[in-house]
């Protein structure tokens, strides 16, 4: 669109125009594209940390621009000097996410990402509901994050705690929550068909929500809120009751069955990228990215 519009703005007749309507005329494009620009930015960001920080960064820029505008001149040296810094560290925290930008602006795909395959499987789901079914029976407390089409990494936990590599099983699964295991504090990492570790400390939401939720529930909801390609499974110590958390919601309570039965439905839209949302979800979520959550 930029492109396209510098285009258009080149074949003008400048010479018929007049000085003060051109200026006028670059000044309104000139908004305009930085707008256009502003919000192809938030569109293409899906991941909420990233958002966060880029919705930060773009603050910044305004600050600065407006305190330059008002000749506030030593406001806008920290200012200038804080984008400066601030330019750095995005770069360097967002490196991988800096990459698969300029690769989506090579290739042309801004809109409709490209799905790659969910790596949590139909399969994975069985096992997982058999356990969490065992579990909330029991009331045994766990907590399970499932990977669905991105592989998460360790900088996304606050602890990445302790690597396992193993098979995934119904067994392995509740016994890592039996209160008497070493490793039944904090949550699993599930890839796939395998256990990746054990002992994560996930990162708490701020929300309380209305049911006054604890921290294991804070747990699901900080990853997920963060962090929109993996969910996360509750289930409480105290009920024995079932959650899922997804994109910072948290459906709950839920039947194994249902558990089961949102589970798959999330590994085929995340497979096929078939989630379309209406166009009242979308605006939604455009009013979320712009404004902050709470
Ligand atoms: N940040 C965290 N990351 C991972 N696990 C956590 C985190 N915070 C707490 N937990 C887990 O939650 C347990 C404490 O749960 P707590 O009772 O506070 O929460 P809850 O949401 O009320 O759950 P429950 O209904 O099971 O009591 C801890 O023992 C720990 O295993």
């Amino acid at each position: 669109m930029i492109v396209l519009t510098l285009g258009l703005l080149g074949t003008l007749p400048w010479p018929l125009v007049s000085s003060e309507t051109q200026t006028r005329l670059k000044m309104l494009v000139d908004v305009v594209l930085v707008l256009a620009l502003t919000y192809t930015i938030l569109r293409v960001i899906a991941e909420r940390r990233t958002l966060w920080m880029v919705r930060g960064f773009i603050f910044l820029i305004f600050a600065a621009s407006l305190s330059r505008a008002l000749e506030l001149n030593f406001l806008t040296f920290v200012l200038n000097n804080l984008v400066v810094g601030s330019a750095v560290a995005l770069a360097v925290i967002l490196q991988s996410e800096i990459r698969i930008f300029l690769e989506q602006l090579g290739r042309g795909q801004f809109f409709g990402q490209p799905r790659v395959e969910s790596t949590l499987t139909n399969d994975a789901v069985d096992l997982v509901v058999a356990a969490v079914k065992e579990l909330s029976q029991d009331r045994t407390g766990a907590l399970i994050l499932l990977e669905t089409h991105t592989q998460l990494s360790p900088q996304d936990f606050t602890h990445a705690g302790i690597p396992l590599q193993a098979r995934l099983s119904p067994e392995l699964i509740t016994s890592i929550f039996q209160v008497n295991s070493p490793l039944h504090d904090g949550a699993i990492w599930v890839r796939g068909s395998e256990v990746v570790a054990a002992k994560l400390i996930l990162p708490l939401s701020e929300r309380t929500g209305p049911w006054q939720l604890g921290t294991r529930h804070r747990a699901a909801l900080g990853i997920t809120e963060r962090i929109s390609h993996c969910v996360c499974v509750v289930v409480s110590e105290e009920t024995g009751s079932i959650s899922l958390a997804f994109k910072g919601d948290l459906q709950r309570p839920l039947t194994s069955s249902k558990l089961g039965e949102l589970l798959r439905q999330y590994v085929q839209e995340e497979t096929a990228g078939t989630s379309k949302p209406s166009q009242r979800h979308r605006s939604l979520k455009f009013w979320k990215m712009v404004w902050p959550l709470r």
